[in-house]
């Protein structure tokens, strides 16, 4: 028997960071929103761990770990230790999203084994204590669980729904070249210095979500890392500039970077700012529906 569950890549509508801790990581208060490009992962039964990747067009596949240092065997020996079994299981994992590119695809791999081997082995395990292994594999990787549209608190970790009645579209726009979420926020620590207020989530994002309205959205969005990130690679302000020239109601990094995600009026927007780009040479052009679900079961 296998199971196959699909998983969405996150965008941070919002990315308030707070000053460094001293476990090494930084407070958050941001908006995830799960957006509609997608990482398939497949569990079977097997005597040995054991990980394969296949990919779309042009997702490069190339720095993924294959062995036990991919996140996918992480989630998995940590489920089976939190119930105490000796079992293992092969993970093919198809990628949809962009890797390194601030999407949380991994997260969105680790977040779909959990629930394919809960399944796989009838574990039945709790909704929060799946969050709490969730947010010992990595601060996105709750989120990757729940989707939709929520708030994520701590380092990102703690996450709670929120009201979203939008039927909102995105231009993600990847590139060749990933980005080290390390080294970002290493830089933001080096740009913001040591005076950096204790983030907040703005009212004013939660009216946009709420009314559902794109130029609401598109004045709210902000992001503490795109600063540090474009300072990293200055080649990606053209791409924002692309995307204003092209029409696109508001230009944003995702998380740490490298992708760009470009705020449209609804699908055939999304549809007319896209061909823009691919007209300028741009060929990692998806065009994705927000929001969509969590980690769910597609076939089993
Ligand atoms: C920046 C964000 C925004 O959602 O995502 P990406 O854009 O990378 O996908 C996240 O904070 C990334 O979360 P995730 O990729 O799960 O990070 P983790 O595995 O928990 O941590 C990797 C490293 O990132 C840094 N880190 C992460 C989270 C955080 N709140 N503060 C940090 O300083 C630390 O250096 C940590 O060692
Ligand atoms: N299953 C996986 N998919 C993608 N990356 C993985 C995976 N397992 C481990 N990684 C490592 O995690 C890093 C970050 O990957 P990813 O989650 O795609 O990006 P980001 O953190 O920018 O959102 C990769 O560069 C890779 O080394």
């Amino acid at each position: 028997m296998t199971i196959t569950v699909r998983a969405a890549a996150k965008f941070n509508l919002h990315l308030g960071v707070g000053p460094v801790r001293e476990d090494g990581y930084h407070p958050l208060a941001t908006v995830y929103q799960a957006i509609g490009l997608y990482d398939d992962v497949t569990a079977g039964e097997s005597d040995a761990w054991d990980v394969e990747l296949t990919a779309e067009d042009h997702i490069a596949l190339g720095e993924i770990p294959s062995g036990d240092d991919n996140i996918v065997i992480r989630a998995g020996k940590l489920l089976a230790a939190h119930h105490g079994i000796d079992r293992a299981a092969k993970i093919a994992i198809h990628k949809g999203i962009p890797v390194a590119g601030g999407l949380a695809g991994g997260s969105a791999d680790a977040a779909a084994t959990l629930v394919a081997l809960d399944r796989l082995w009838s574990l039945e395990t709790p909704d929060e204590e799946l969050l709490s292994l969730a947010g010992q594999l990595g601060s996105d990787v709750p989120f990757a669980l729940i989707g939709a549209t929520a708030v994520g608190g701590g380092r990102g970790e703690l996450v709670e729904p929120l009201t979203d009645n939008g039927d909102w579209w995105w231009v993600v726009v990847g590139n060749e070249q990933g980005l080290s979420t390390p080294a970002v926020y290493r830089a933001f620590d080096e740009h913001a210095g040591a005076d950096v207020a204790d983030p907040e989530v703005p009212e004013r994002l939660l009216i946009a979500l709420e009314k559902g309205d794109p130029e609401l959205l598109a004045a709210a969005l902000d992001n503490d890392l795109q600063t540090p990130a474009l300072a990293l690679r200055p080649d990606l302000a053209q791409t924002f500039a692309d995307g204003e020239e092209a029409g696109a109601l508001a230009v944003q990094l995702s998380g740490s970077g490298p992708t760009v995600l470009m705020l449209c009026r609804d699908a055939p927007h999304a549809r007319e700012v896209a061909g823009a780009l691919q007209a300028k040479s741009y060929d990692r052009v998806w065009t994705a529906p927000a929001p969509v679900a969590g980690a769910h079961v597609l076939t089993y």
